[in-house]
């Protein structure tokens, strides 16, 4: 067994939190608030990869003093619809927004992994990408959707693992990573490190 076994996941999101417990290896919740504010133009790779790396290194940052130790890992995702970025709505309206463009057609979604080694600093980052199919939707029935509160605090105002199931047709990847966090990546990732999940 590797000394540094133990997960630190840097996330307040409740399915990541969720899935990272479905890897049964030892873990815990450590988030460090990060601006997530972008001033460059960046690709949606960079995006992801940039902003998952923050969210880590602001959590390998504040451990230091701790005496704790594990690998840290930081995510983030986004959904892209020609070359438009869409975060977390701010409100109501701008998830109805959103919906309504991403309603009847497809986009991408783009998850960034960072993984970073409290004791070597060693840092591994990934991205991966998925196709999602949206079904054409009426007005009443975004509003409606956006009425249950589900959209709010996620990217693309849906979510594909609620009710947001319902108006999804179809998708080209992986299904985790558009919930935030790809398992797949994630456990080939801290094979780098000597973590063998299976
Ligand atoms: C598209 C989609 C996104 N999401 C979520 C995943 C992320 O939690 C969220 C995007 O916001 P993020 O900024 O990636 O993450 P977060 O603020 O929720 O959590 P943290 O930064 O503390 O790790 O959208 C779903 O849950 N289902 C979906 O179908």
């Amino acid at each position: 067994m590797l000394k540094n076994s133990q997960l630190i996941l840097a996330s307040s999101s409740p399915r990541r939190q969720q899935l990272i417990r479905s890897l049964n290896l030892p873990y815990t919740i450590c988030v460090n608030d990060v601006d997530e504010t972008l001033t460059e133009k960046l690709t949606p790779v960079e995006i992801v990869e940039v902003l998952s790396t923050k969210k880590a290194a602001a959590v390998f940052e504040k451990i230091q003093s701790k005496n704790k130790h594990g690998i840290i890992i930081g995510a983030d995702t986004i959904v892209v619809k020609d070359e438009q970025i869409f975060g977390k709505p701010k409100d109501k309206n701008d998830a109805i927004s959103m919906l309504l463009q991403l309603q009847g057609t497809k986009h991408e979604v783009y998850s960034g992994i960072t993984c970073i080694d409290s004791d070597s600093g060693k840092r591994i980052v990934e991205s991966q990408k998925t196709i999602v199919h949206m079904k054409s939707l009426q007005i009443e029935q975004i509003e409606r959707y956006v009425n249950t509160g589900e959209p709010m605090d996620k990217a693309g105002a849906y979510a594909i693992q609620g009710l947001g199931a319902t108006i999804v047709d179809s998708i080209e990847g992986s299904y985790f990573n558009v919930v935030g966090l790809s398992l797949s990546l994630l456990s080939d990732m801290l094979g780098e490190f000597g973590i063998e999940v299976i």
